[in-house]
């Protein structure tokens, strides 16, 4: 069962991006550029969402937390890419034009994010980029449960690199991984 099998056993803390260097492979990796859509779940302070505007391409940023809503809205407020999303990821309509995703999100949320993107009958989703748990990632590129399978068959899934812990702040106690999803 994906549900016992594949949650990650970790805190759901906030841990923070602060290796550019890993901040910039993700936004390579994504190939984002102008005319693409890319959402940035759980955006935080903008770590994602201000070098993924830099491409050109419009960017949703959505984050649940208020005060995180503030400062996205002022620190973005001259920028008409991006829009920021008050809004919880696990609810927030998803756009029914192709879009990408380019997201460092609580461990916790990995399993119910990925289910939204992935198991949905329309296949909108060009893309993700996404940082999740070390362990969660290999499970999900095993594609051994019959949800990961179902996934694979539609979407190719595999681990670009670890990132190990101390490229966030505060760092959480395991290390993660940039897990890469591609529509087939
Ligand atoms: C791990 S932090 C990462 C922040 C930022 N992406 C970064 O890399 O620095 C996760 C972010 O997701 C937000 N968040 C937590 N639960 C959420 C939810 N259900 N929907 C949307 N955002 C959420 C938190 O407020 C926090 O800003």
């Amino acid at each position: 069962m994906l549900e016992t099998t594949l949650l990650p056993h970790t805190s759901s803390g906030v841990h923070f991006l602060s290796a550019h260097a890993v901040i910039r492979q993700l936004i390579r990796s994504s190939g984002a550029g102008p005319g693409d859509l890319v959402i940035d779940f759980g955006a935080g302070p903008g770590t994602l969402t201000a070098p993924l505007a830099a491409t050109g391409a419009r960017v949703l940023a959505v984050e649940r937390d208020e005060a995180f809503v503030r400062k996205l809205s002022r620190r973005f407020a001259d920028q008409p890419l991006v829009k920021v999303v008050h809004a919880d990821l696990r609810t927030v309509p998803l756009p029914s034009r192709d879009f990408s995703v380019v997201a460092s999100i609580p461990y916790a949320l990995s399993t119910v994010l990925l289910r939204r993107l992935l198991s949905r009958p329309r296949r909108a989703l060009v893309g993700a980029d996404i940082v999740v748990e070390w362990g969660f990632a290999r499970r999900v590129v095993a594609a051994q449960s019959k949800e990961t399978a179902a996934w694979a068959r539609k979407y190719e899934m595999r681990v670009a690199r670890r990132i190990p812990a101390n490229c966030f702040r505060p760092a959480p106690r395991v290390d993660s991984a940039h897990l890469v999803i591609r529509r087939r």
